[in-house]
């Protein structure tokens, strides 16, 4: 691993480390994280934190602490999380600031850039954002749900260069260690395949973590294909982050792409979802990739969900092939409206009235998938 050409770094923490006996927060394995943080500004290098940890941390002040109410989750994280920050803020002599996001931020393109604004100013004004789910707002539709997915976001949304991702276990096994004497380290992936993500089990049961192997991979393969180099590490040992200090790997490195995808095109392939689908006929010929004005109302057979204008939205074929992601320029309403209009010269006349279907300026290409 080359750490010479490290700028800015995502470094992100499991519960398991913050709250461990989910008695509150424990600086025990924090004082390691922190220093590391410290010594990687010391050498100019900008910082941000991904903490999970809310829950965790806030369920010791509920009688039920161990229930699956989701409204009573809910209420944990509020009072988690201001235990975690302040623990955070306690262990350094620097300033940190609190972002708290949903996926409905992150896939709305204008608060996307915003997020990002207030990001690289927070940086320019050696100030450490500590970022996590605002678990207190969202809903299943709204939420990212698991902070590895939210940490190669974030690392995405701040332009890094490596993520780290401190976990309770040395990095990617060939399968789960915990239930097989013999899984062996993968120490480097270059390829992020089917057969990486086969290696994942889930998280154990009754720990404190979320989701387990299976979230990191997907993490790495967003952040590797923005060009990020990412980490699976233990974090429970010091001696991994003196590894990473001395520009050693000291648990699963994923490779970088060394082409990225261009930023606007990976946001919406791995940060934007899709809100609906619209299916054009298993024929359709050509590709929306080189041209997206190809997708007209006439090309349409069904239009699934509801999306309003600038909304992300698949285009599938009929026989479940996947064309492109894409900001659609239509509501599914309007769409329904004019993928149904028998006049064909109305819905012709309309479309070049009001312009193509979907943007594409704001596009990804599934073709190849
Ligand atoms: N192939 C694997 N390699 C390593 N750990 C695995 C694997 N499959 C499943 N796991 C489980 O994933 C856990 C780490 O994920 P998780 O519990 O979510 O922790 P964290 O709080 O670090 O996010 C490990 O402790 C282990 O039980
Ligand atoms: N946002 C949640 C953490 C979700 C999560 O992914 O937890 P973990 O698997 O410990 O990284 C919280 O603060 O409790």
């Amino acid at each position: 691993m080359n750490r010479a050409n490290w700028k800015r770094i995502v470094i992100k923490v499991g519960s398991a480390l913050i709250a461990p006996n989910r008695q509150g927060c424990s600086s025990h394995y924090l004082l390691s994280i922190a220093q590391f943080i410290v010594k990687c500004r010391a050498e100019g290098i900008q910082v941000v934190l991904v903490s999970s940890g809310s829950v965790a941390a806030g369920s010791h002040q509920f009688k039920a602490q161990d229930s699956d109410d989701i409204a009573i989750k809910k209420a944990m994280a509020a009072a988690g999380q201001t235990e975690m920050i302040s623990t955070w803020d306690r262990l350094f002599d620097f300033p940190s600031a609190q972002i708290l996001l949903t996926h409905a931020d992150l896939r709305d393109r204008e608060r996307y850039v915003s997020i990002r604004d207030t990001l690289f100013s927070l940086l320019d004004n050696d100030i450490l954002p500590i970022v996590n789910e605002n678990d207190t707002v969202t809903t299943d539709k709204l939420k990212v749900g698991d902070n590895d997915n939210l940490s190669a976001m974030v690392a995405a949304a701040a332009d890094a260069d490596s993520l780290i991702i401190c976990s309770d276990i040395d990095g990617l096994y060939d399968k789960n260690p915990h239930e097989h004497d013999d899984a062996k380290l993968l120490s480097w992936v270059e390829n992020i395949d089917e057969s990486i993500y086969a290696m994942a089990g889930g998280a154990a049961k009754g720990g404190v973590g979320t989701g387990g192997m299976r979230t990191k991979i997907e993490a790495a393969e967003k952040a590797v294909s923005h060009g990020i180099d990412t980490f699976i590490i233990n974090g429970f040992t010091e001696l991994s982050f003196n590894m990473l200090l001395e520009g050693k790997n000291p648990g699963t490195h994923f490779q970088a792409h060394e082409v990225p995808m261009k930023e606007n095109v990976h946001w919406m392939r791995h940060t934007s979802n899709a809100q609906g689908e619209v299916i054009v006929e298993s024929n359709f010929a050509g590709s929306l990739g080189d041209d997206s004005e190809k997708l007209t109302s006439s090309e349409i057979v069904d239009v699934k969900g509801e999306f309003s204008v600038g909304d992300t939205i698949l285009v599938r074929k009929n026989d479940g092939t996947k064309l492109v992601k894409a900001r659609s320029n239509y509501s599914s309403c309007l769409l329904n409206f004019i993928a149904k209009q028998e006049n064909e010269e109305f819905a012709t006349e309309f479309e070049e009235k009001t312009g193509p279907i979907i943007s594409n300026q704001h596009l990804a290409n599934l073709e190849k998938e």
